[in-house]
């Protein structure tokens, strides 16, 4: 059985967004899966759907299951139980997720005397220990969070995610807002703990190359839907979707100076998720699209091993005579 499980899963919000389509993703204890994608591909929806943090009136559909019990049928009780002891998240941000006013090891302590039932004491060695865990000295236990550094607050962060041992961390851009020494940082913490304590990880990022550095495997996100899915630095490196291959091209690479000159973006946005293009929905950008692509929306399919995408062109399924249109499409456009 996997960490977490999740089948089929669409949310579509009040105003009629379909933000997550169709999702299917698992993660085993000590795995690390990386979710890429653009903004506004639904990675986000995706994290807060996981752990039921959606605003009232999203329609949520398919099954989330962690350590084999579903997230959308278990009761408030059980759910604010499992959001901190079955999976937490880590936000990018954490001035805006820290309250200002109260002391960070208070804050840290809050799940642990809640959910653990610890006492004073207790609570008060754990948030000692956890401090240390992320490299912050236990006496940091006192400071208010202005009088921390955006690397030792996202530390503070991912101490609090870890107050009530859960099993999967789901971290949503945790190093965005950081420089980019303190990023690296972050990341080989975050690496660390998760190996040290066998944990699953879910990190969300649009930079396909952070990743690809820390993850083990990665799930391209498109208009809602998972569009490639395979080992990380292969899908990096090494691209089947035509989506997959335009995010990987927009970053530069070390040891490639072209790449670093001439990184190649993606012309056009990610369409309006409440009024999504017929077919593949990636079609109206795609470079290589067929005719048929403006009708028909191809499932996730093997494309090579341990590796699946969601394009005619991935499984040898591509119509020759499509083809032709697609070859006049491109060098009229
Ligand atoms: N509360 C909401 N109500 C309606 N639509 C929403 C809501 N939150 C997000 N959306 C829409 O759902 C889509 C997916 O948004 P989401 O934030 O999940 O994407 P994302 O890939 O995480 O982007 P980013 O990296 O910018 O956070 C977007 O089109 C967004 O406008």
């Amino acid at each position: 059985m996997s960490l977490l499980d999740v089948r089929n899963l669409e949310v579509t919000y009040a105003g009629g967004a379909r933000a997550v389509r169709g999702v299917n993703l698992s993660v085993d204890a000590g795995q690390k899966l990386g979710i890429a994608g653009e903004s506004g591909c639904g990675k986000s929806t995706l994290a807060l759907a996981l752990l039921r943090l959606l605003p009232a009136g999203t329609k949520v559909s398919g099954e989330i299951l962690l350590n084999g019990e579903d997230v959308l049928t278990m009761k408030w009780g059980q759910v604010r139980a499992v959001r901190w002891a079955g999976a937490s998240i880590v936000f990018q941000g954490a001035m805006h997720s820290l309250n200002a006013v109260h002391r960070i090891g208070d804050q840290i302590a809050e799940p642990i005397l809640l959910h653990k039932k610890a006492t004073p004491a207790g609570a008060k060695k754990k948030v000692a220990e956890l401090l240390e865990h992320v490299g912050l000295p236990a006496a940091r236990a006192d400071a208010y969070p202005h009088e921390l550094s955006g690397g030792q607050r996202q530390r503070v962060m991912i101490a609090m995610a870890l107050a009530c041992d859960p099993g999967l961390i789901i971290a949503d851009e945790p190093t965005t807002a950081l420089d980019v020494m303190i990023q690296a940082q972050i990341l080989r913490l975050i690496e660390q703990l998760v190996s040290d304590q066998d944990l699953g990880l879910i990190m969300i990022s649009h930079d396909l190359a952070v990743l690809s550095d820390t993850c083990d495997r990665l799930a391209v996100m498109y208009a809602g839907r998972v569009v490639e899915e395979g080992p990380a630095s292969e899908v990096y490196e090494n691209a089947q979707h035509p989506y997959g291959k335009a995010l990987s091209a927009a970053f530069p690479r070390i040891g490639d100076p072209a790449s670093r000159f001439a990184p190649r973006g993606l012309p056009g946005d990610p369409p309006d998720p409440s009024a999504l293009p017929t077919g593949c929905t990636f079609h109206p950008r795609c470079p290589v699209a067929l005719d048929s692509c403006i009708t028909e929306d191809p499932e996730l399919r093997a494309a090579a091993t341990d590796r699946r995408a969601a394009c005619v062109h991935v499984g040898g399924a591509t119509d020759p005579d499509d083809a032709a249109g697609a070859e006049a499409r491109s060098t009229t456009a």
